[in-house]
């Protein structure tokens, strides 16, 4: 997947949270959108991943040089982040059962497997509202790295994970990311250590009216 980013803007009501922003995407690449908090991270991200619209310029999808119609372009990436709720009345493995009827898994993996990678095995028949915060945590980030996508957004991706889920969330992005495009919304580092690429929002706020 490669994303051209062309005199992107986005502005809500009468403020723009970015403009001018021109940027490629490449495939095999990761990179981290850096930005202090509501700098317009998650509104990048957003409007990458299509779920929200851009005010002005454009964006255009490529696989394999052949252009991807913007409407189709959900079909190719998966998005995890703080505000994308779970299907809380699910039983985990249910909720396995549902999201495979949409994307399949990466590397013809069962979904037995992924719950051991995940490490929830003795989750599987709990209800997801049942779940910790850093359980939920897990289960979106093991949806988003094992689902068959060619690009892959992670907005805040240790929010709320210990030690040890934030070395079960490098370990395991670190398995995965061979050939895909990678785009980290975050301000700490040990969520996009592994990025090429550094793209500060910043730089494309407009400049304050005199
Ligand atoms: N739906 C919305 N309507 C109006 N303003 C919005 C909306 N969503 C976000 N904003 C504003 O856009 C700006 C950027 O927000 P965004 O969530 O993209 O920042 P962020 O860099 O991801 O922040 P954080 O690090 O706190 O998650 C903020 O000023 C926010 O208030």
């Amino acid at each position: 997947m490669q994303i051209n980013l062309s005199s992107l803007g986005k502005r809500y009501n009468y403020e723009w949270i970015f403009r001018n922003l021109t940027y490629t995407l490449e495939s095999g690449t990761s990179y981290a959108i850096l930005g202090h908090n509501g700098s317009g991270k998650s509104t990048l991200l957003t409007v990458i991943a299509g779920y929200n619209l851009h005010s002005e310029g454009s964006i255009g999808y490529e696989q394999n040089g052949k252009a991807i119609p913007a409407e189709q372009a959900y079909r190719h990436l998966s998005l995890t982040a703080p505000y994308l709720e779970l299907v809380e009345e699910f039983t985990l493995q249910e909720m396995l059962d549902f999201q495979i009827r949409f994307k399949t898994l990466r590397n013809n993996l069962t979904t037995q497997q992924l719950i051991e990678r995940m490490g929830l095995q003795k989750a599987r028949n709990k209800f997801v509202k049942d779940f910790s915060s850093g359980m939920k945590q897990r289960l979106k980030l093991g949806l988003a790295i094992y689902s068959d996508t060619s690009l892959l957004l992670l907005d805040e991706p240790t929010t709320n994970l210990d030690q040890e889920g934030v070395s079960w969330y490098q370990e395991h992005v670190d398995q995965n990311k061979a050939g895909r495009l990678i785009i980290v919304g975050s301000n700490i580092l040990h969520e996009y250590s592994f990025c090429q690429h550094h793209l500060h929002i910043t730089d494309f706020h407009p400049a304050p009216r005199k």
